[in-house]
Order: structure tokens, then sequence, then C-alpha cells
């Protein structure tokens, strides 16, 4: 396996995305990774599994919720061609993409003790990604990883996001709860995380207009010649 560094520094490389919701980070990444053979970190889906757990156990409030997701274990996977994730021993891969989740998961993710805990594991995770890692979130650019030599905000019209996740719904949630699940919850979440505009260095794509194959292409040069 040929390992990808940043030829100045000889560390390995690091990707960070962040972005609203809908904007393509997820696709995005993990074409990124697969392109360039890098791991793939979805950050938001540890916030999902926390979600998960908070939904599981019916708990409620800050506390109750610090308390339960600082302690529970989560596990996940970051090959962009097999990605798992597990709460608990419980494998959540395929729950914590249910509408209700997505509804619940700003609670979940505003609690600062969460944030700091995950966060932890974040960076944990890719110190250890020894071929390089392509992360994507909110805070990645900003706060989990703001020396990653590759640092992009993704985004998109609010009308194109809710249309692309009311194309992969296909029919599941009815137009308010997509503009929910978008609209709202960008509004939440960015009460705890700058993903509405770049940090200086941070290089933004629109992806309005562009196909996830131009996306994949303009972050792959990027990655050609990295920040040092
Ligand atoms: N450039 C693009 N053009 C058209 N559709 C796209 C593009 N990028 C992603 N999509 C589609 O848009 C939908 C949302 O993409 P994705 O899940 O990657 O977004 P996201 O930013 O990770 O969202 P979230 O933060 O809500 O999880 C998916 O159905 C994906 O296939
Ligand atoms: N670094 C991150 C990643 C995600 N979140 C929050 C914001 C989202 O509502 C939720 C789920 O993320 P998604 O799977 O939709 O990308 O997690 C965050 O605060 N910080």
């Amino acid at each position: 396996m040929v390992t990808v560094t940043d030829v100045q520094t000889e560390r390995p490389l690091v990707v960070a995305i962040d972005g609203p919701s809908g904007s393509g980070k997820s696709s995005t990444a993990r074409g990124v990774a697969e392109r360039l053979g890098l791991a793939y970190l979805d950050t938001g889906a540890m916030y999902r599994a926390g979600a998960w757990l908070v939904a599981d156990q019916n708990l409620s409030g800050p506390q109750e919720i610090a308390e339960a997701v600082c302690a529970a274990d989560i596990e996940i996977g970051t090959d962009p061609g097999d990605f798992w994730i597990r709460i608990d021993g419980t494998d959540v891969t395929t729950a914590i993409r249910e509408p209700r989740i997505s509804q619940a998961v700003s609670a979940v993710a505003t609690v600062q003790p969460v944030r700091d805990a995950l966060i932890d594991q974040q960076r944990e995770l890719i110190a250890d990604a020894e071929r390089g890692i392509v992360v994507e979130g909110r805070d990645i650019t900003t706060v989990v990883a703001p020396d990653a030599q590759v640092r992009v905000l993704l985004v998109a019209d609010p009308q194109a996001r809710i249309a692309r996740r009311e194309a992969e719904l296909a029919g599941a949630a009815s137009t308010a709860e997509v503009t929910d699940q978008v609209i709202r919850r960008d509004r939440d979440d960015s009460t705890v995380a700058a993903f509405t505009e770049a940090a200086e260095g941070v290089t933004v794509i629109d992806s309005t207009h562009l196909g996830l194959a131009e996306v994949i292409d303009q972050i792959c040069s990027l990655a050609e010649k990295p920040t040092p």
C-alpha cells in the first residue's frame, strides 16, 4: 500500500471537509478517500450514534444526554468502501439514518461535553490513520483538524440540498420533514460549529451546479498541492 504523505512535512495527508446538511460531504469524502487510497471518517455518524442511544434509552436534558453518550463505547469503521458503526456493541449503521434520528441529532450534538468527548476520539482516529484520512463534518476545518493540509467548505443552495435529500429519501419523508432536517438542523447545529462561513485558509466549493465527480476532482486537485 502506498502511503500518501505531505512531502514537505512527511505527515500523512488529512483532508478536512465541512459544510451544511445535504451539501454532499459524505458522498464526496468517500469518493476522495477511495480515489486517493485514504481512510474515511464520518464524524456526523458518531453524533448520530449518540442520538440513537439517547432515543433507545429514552433520555432527555443535557445532563442525562452527556452522561450516557460520554460513557458509551463508540466504534466506527474508516474503510470508505465498508462503513459501519457500533455503540456499546450494537450495530447502528442503518438505524442512524432513520428520519427520527436526523430529527433528534442536533439536541445531542449541541451538548458541549458530548462534543468534547467525540472530538477527542475523532483526533485519535485521525492520528491513527497512518495512510492518511478524509474527515467530514461541521467543525473539522476549524476545531478537530485545523492543521489539515487540505481544508474545504462544501456548500450548495438550500433548494438544491433539500431536493437532493428528498430524492434520496424517495417519499419516506414529507417536504416539510425534509426541510426541517436540512434548514432547522443547520440553524441548530450552527450554534456550536462554524460551518456557515469559511475560516481563513479554507477553500469554498459550491456544488449547487456541480456533479459529484466534478467535486471529487476539485478536492483531489487540492490534495496534489496541499498546504504545509
Ligand atoms: N454534487 C452533487 N450533485 C448532486 N447530488 C449530490 C452531489 N453530492 C451529493 N449528492 C447527493 O445528495 C445527497 C446528500 O449527499 P450527502 O449525504 O453526501 O450530503 P451530506 O452533506 O453528507 O449530508 P448530511 O450532512 O445531511 O449527512 C445524496 O443523495 C447524494 O448522492
Ligand atoms: N463534526 C460534526 C459532525 C456532525 N455534527 C452534527 C450535526 C448534524 O446534525 C449531526 C449529524 O451529522 P450528518 O450525519 O448529518 O453529517 O451531527 C456536528 O455537530 N459536528
